[in-house]
C-alpha cells in the first residue's frame, strides 16, 4: 500500500495552519488573532492566515475546545440527603461510589454491644484505597437504613443491591491500624489452599487461593488468626485472607496429624536473591536405589567438568591394592572415623560389612572452594543440616516414573546392588520397582518442602535435559530463599 503524497499547496495549508494554531495557543484568543491579521493585512501569508481562521472547520474546532476546556469532569456526587442528623460530632459520612468491584470490607456483629462493626479491610480494595473506612468502625446505617438490628448477611444484600453512591453513616472506631509499620514478609506455601473448602475462614469471598509452592506478600499480621496477603506479581491490588502460622499450627496440626508436613509455611525470603554459584545438589536416594541419581550425576560432570565437581567420600575400610588415597576414598581409620563422627564431622554416614563410609563437611567445602558447584546426593534428613548459608543448596529430587513406565525404560538396565560390591550388577526386579516407588512416595510427603526441583527420571535424555536447564535458571535468574542467607 502507496501513502498518499500531498501536493505542495496542500503541505502550505497545512503548515499555515499549524503555524495559525500554535498562534492562537500562544495568544488564547481567536478573534484577537483576526482583528491583529487583519491590520497587517499587508503581507501574502497573513492574508491566506486570516482566510484560514475564517474557515467554519477551524471557527468550529476553536469553539469546540472552548466547550471542552470549560466543563468540569469529576463525578458529581448527589447532595447529602435530610436524614442524616450531622450534628452528631462523633458520626461520619461516608459517601463511596460503587463500580464492579467489591468494596473489600468485612463486618461482624459485635458479640457484646450487638453492634455492627467492620471487622477488616482488605490492604488494596477499594474501601483500603479510599482512606475512609477503617477497621473498628463501627456501621450505623447503609443508606439511611439503620442497620442496629440487622444481620451482617442483610447489611451485605442492601449493598449488593445498591447501585452507584452508597452513603455510610460509621462511629470511627479508635483502634489505629499498627500493620502500616511492619515489615514487608514474604513466604513461600507449602500446601495447596481454598478458601471455597475451609469451613474455618470467617468470609470465604474474600480468601485468597494459592498452590504449593507461590510466594505470598504477607500484607497485615494485625490479626492473629488470618492474616491478609497477595500473591507475589498479582496486579490484582486487594489483599485476600489466609490461615496464619499460628493458626495452622494451632488447627490443622491438631486434628489432622497426616498433614502436618503440608500444613506448614515457612519464610521464603525477604527479597529476590542471587542464588551463590556454590549450589550442591540432592538427588533421589532410595534404600535399594536404582532411580538414575548416580546417572544423572555422571552425565552433569561429563558435560562440564570445570564447573562441576564431587565429593570423595571418607571410609574405613582397608584400601585395596589398585586404590589410591583421597581418589576412590580418603582412608581412615576406624578410631579417626568414630572421632569425626562424634565431632559432627559427616554430613552423613553408614556401615556397612563393619566399615563405615561417610561424606564429610570439609570435603564439601573443599568443593566449594574451588569455586565448582559440588554435585551431592544425600538421605533427605541430611538437607536440614545443610540448608544453610553456607551452602545455599538447590535440592533436587529425583523421582522415578509410574510403575509401568519403569518397566519399559529399565528393561535393560542393571541395578548395582552395593556401594563397595562394583560389578555385583543385576537386573531390576518387580520388587526393586515397588521399593523404590513406595520410599518415593514416603520422601515426597515427608520432606517435600525441602525440595527446589522435582525430577521425573522417566526418560533419562529428558530427565537430563531438565536439570541441565534447572540448573542455568539458578544460576543466571533470581530466586526466592531463605530469609537468613541473606544476611551472610
Ligand atoms: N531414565 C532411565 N532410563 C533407563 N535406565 C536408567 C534411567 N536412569 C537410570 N538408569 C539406569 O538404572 C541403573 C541405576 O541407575 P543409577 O546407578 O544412576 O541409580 P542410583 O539412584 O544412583 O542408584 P544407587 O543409589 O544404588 O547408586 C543404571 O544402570 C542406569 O543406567
Amino acid at each position: 500500500m502507496f501513502e498518499p503524497e500531498l501536493k505542495p499547496q496542500q503541505v502550505k495549508e497545512i503548515n499555515l495552519l499549524r503555524c495559525c494554531l500554535l498562534y492562537y495557543i500562544m495568544y488564547g484568543y481567536c478573534l484577537k488573532l483576526s482583528e491583529q491579521l487583519e491590520i497587517k493585512s499587508a503581507n501574502g501569508d497573513i492574508k491566506e492566515l486570516a482566510k484560514l481562521l475564517e474557515n467554519p472547520h477551524v471557527k468550529s474546532l476553536l469553539s469546540v475546545h472552548d466547550t471542552v476546556a470549560q466543563k468540569r469532569y469529576d463525578p458529581e456526587l448527589p447532595p447529602l440527603p435530610e436524614y442524616l442528623n450531622i450534628e452528631q460530632s462523633s458520626v461520619k459520612i461516608i459517601r463511596l461510589v460503587k463500580n464492579k468491584e467489591p468494596l473489600g470490607a468485612t463486618i461482624r456483629r459485635d458479640d457484646e454491644t450487638g453492634a455492627i462493626i467492620v471487622a477488616r479491610i482488605m490492604r488494596g480494595g477499594a474501601a483500603d484505597r479510599s482512606g475512609l473506612i477503617h477497621s473498628g468502625d463501627e456501621v450505623k446505617e447503609v443508606n439511611g437504613i439503620p442497620v442496629d438490628d440487622k444481620k451482617p448477611e442483610d447489611i451485605i444484600r442492601i449493598l449488593a443491591q445498591s447501585q452507584g453512591a452508597i452513603t455510610f453513616k460509621v462511629v470511627p472506631g479508635l483502634k489505629e491500624d499498627a500493620s502500616l509499620r511492619e515489615p514487608k514478609v514474604f513466604l513461600r506455601a507449602l500446601f495447596d489452599y481454598d478458601p471455597r473448602n475451609d469451613s474455618a475462614i470467617p468470609c470465604k469471598e474474600a480468601g485468597l487461593g494459592f498452590k504449593k509452592g507461590s510466594i505470598l506478600q504477607i500484607m497485615s499480621q494485625e490479626d492473629a488468626t488470618w492474616w491478609q496477603a497477595k500473591l507475589d506479581g498479582d496486579a490484582n491490588p486487594r489483599a485476600g485472607l489466609i490461615p496464619s502460622k499460628q493458626f495452622q499450627e494451632r488447627h490443622w496440626v491438631g486434628f489432622l496429624l497426616s498433614f502436618r508436613s503440608h500444613r506448614d509455611i515457612f519464610s521464603a525470603g525477604f527479597a529476590e536473591h542471587l542464588w551463590d554459584v556454590s549450589v550442591f545438589f540432592f538427588f533421589f536416594c532410595p534404600g535399594p536405589s536404582g532411580v538414575g541419581m548416580n546417572e544423572l550425576k555422571r552425565k552433569l560432570l561429563i558435560s562440564d567438568p570445570q564447573h562441576f565437581g564431587v565429593t570423595i567420600p571418607h571410609t574405613s575400610r582397608p584400601k585395596k591394592n589398585q586404590e589410591s588415597d583421597g581418589v576412590e576414598y580418603h582412608f581412615i581409620s576406624k578410631h579417626l572415623f568414630e572421632a569425626d563422627i562424634h565431632n559432627n564431622k559427616f554430613v552423613e554416614y553408614g556401615e556397612y560389612k563393619g566399615n563405615y563410609y561417610g561424606t564429610s563437611l570439609d570435603t564439601l567445602r573443599g568443593v566449594l572452594t574451588k569455586k565448582k558447584v559440588c554435585l551431592l546426593d544425600v538421605q533427605p534428613h541430611a538437607i536440614k543440616l545443610l540448608r544453610t548459608a553456607e551452602f545455599k543448596p538447590f535440592v533436587v529430587f529425583v523421582k522415578p516414573p509410574k510403575l509401568e513406565r519403569l518397566r519399559e525404560t529399565r528393561k535393560n538396565a542393571k541395578i548395582i546392588s552395593s556401594k563397595d560390591d562394583k560389578g555385583s550388577a543385576r537386573p531390576f526386579t518387580e520388587e526393586d520397582f515397588q521399593e523404590m516407588l513406595n520410599t518415593a512416595e514416603m520422601m515426597e510427603s515427608q520432606y517435600g518442602h525441602l525440595f527446589e526441583k522435582v525430577i521425573v527420571n522417566d526418560d533419562l535424555t529428558t530427565a537430563f535435559s531438565e536439570l541441565q536447564s534447572a540448573l542455568k535458571r539458578v544460576e543466571t535468574g533470581t530466586h526466592w530463599v531463605p530469609v537468613s542467607w541473606t544476611h551472610s
